[in-house]
């Protein structure tokens, strides 16, 4: 089994507004309302493309009630555990001219409820996989990913870490099996610019001999590089196509990734599954279909994009 852990979930409120102004009352276009948070995401698209996973995470109020209401309409599996004060975000994303986000800060995490996550990932066995994704509530340490881990060392599950900063360097000495950090948030871990191919290389490579077994570079729309357990840099283009909404892009990217590892152990084709999966959802103004996918990786193929 697949287990996902979206420590704060949110729901997330897409709105088109069409020349937004500053300091004005603006008026939307469009709006949208979709259960959120990268965990969450990865387990949608997962399920999508038809594997069964279980959303682990923290939910609390109405927010957290309407939220895994939307994602069990999904089919996914959920086992979140429940806080008993505040509420789970809602973060707004700006469709205008530029893409903005504004993401909530999330409900506090008390000791008890993190206990109570810590119980239910202790049954996980060598054969499941997990995946941690996503920012943490302010009021826990950046050592919250970290610590999972170190509980988890004994067993041989494969864990995927999708964070930034120093929760995910921290997290590095435990031999994640695939990170993926996106140009600003290697940009950001180097506290350099980046921009070139080489740099980003370099740069995956210095993450790899921190401990990370395969990094997974996401570009956008330049596409994305792979660093490989066994050393070996696979590149590849982004399809072309009007991007509709770019939200769980990268999420998308994962699951796709996790599922052509699954299907045949062999990382160029996990890469093109992820690529396809994460310009699906792009091209989309919802998380992607399998026939998407699909469709999407005959025409990388094809060389059609
Ligand atoms: N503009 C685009 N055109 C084509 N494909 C895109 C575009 N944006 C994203 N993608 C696809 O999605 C993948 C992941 O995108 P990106 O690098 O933006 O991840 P991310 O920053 O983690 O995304 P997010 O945080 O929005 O989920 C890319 O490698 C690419 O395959
Ligand atoms: O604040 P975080 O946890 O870094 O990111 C949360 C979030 O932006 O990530 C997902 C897209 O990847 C959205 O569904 C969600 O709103």
């Amino acid at each position: 089994m697949i287990y996902t852990v979206t420590f704060n979930p949110s729901l997330d409120y897409i709105v088109q507004v069409e020349a937004f102004q500053t300091g004005r009352v603006n008026r939307t276009s469009s709006e949208q309302l979709l259960p959120g948070g990268k965990g969450i995401n990865v387990s949608i698209v997962l399920k999508n493309l038809g594997i069964e996973t279980t959303a682990l995470g923290f939910l609390a109020g109405f927010t957290g009630k309407e939220i895994e209401e939307r994602i069990r309409e999904y089919g996914c599996r959920t086992d979140f555990t429940w806080l008993l004060k505040g509420h789970s975000r809602i973060n707004l994303k700006l469709k205008s001219a530029i893409e903005s986000e504004i993401n909530g800060q999330g409900p506090d995490i008390s000791e008890e409820a993190l206990m109570n996550l810590y119980e239910k990932l202790s049954r996980l066995t060598d054969e499941d996989m997990l995946v941690l994704a996503g920012s943490i509530p302010a009021s826990l340490p950046s050592s919250i990913y970290q610590q999972i881990m170190s509980r988890l060392t004994k067993k041989n599950l494969k864990i995927i870490v999708d964070a930034s900063g120093d929760l995910l360097l921290q997290v590095l000495k435990y031999h994640p099996f695939l990170i993926k950090p996106n140009n600003h948030e290697l940009s950001e871990l180097f506290d350099i610019p980046l921009t070139k191919e080489e740099d980003y290389i370099a740069c995956g490579l210095k993450l790899q001999e921190k401990g990370a077994k395969n990094v997974l570079i996401s570009l956008a729309g330049a596409g994305a590089i792979l660093i490989t357990e066994q050393g070996e840099v696979i590149k590849s283009k982004a399809p072309k196509g009007k991007v509709v909404n770019s939200v769980g892009a990268g999420d998308s990217m994962v699951a796709g990734f996790i599922t052509g590892y699954l299907e045949t152990g062999n990382y160029g084709h996990a890469l093109k599954m992820g690529i396809a999966a994460g310009s699906s959802s792009a091209f989309s103004s919802q998380l992607a279909t399998k026939a998407e996918v699909t469709a999407m990786l005959e025409k990388m193929e094809n060389k059609v994009v």
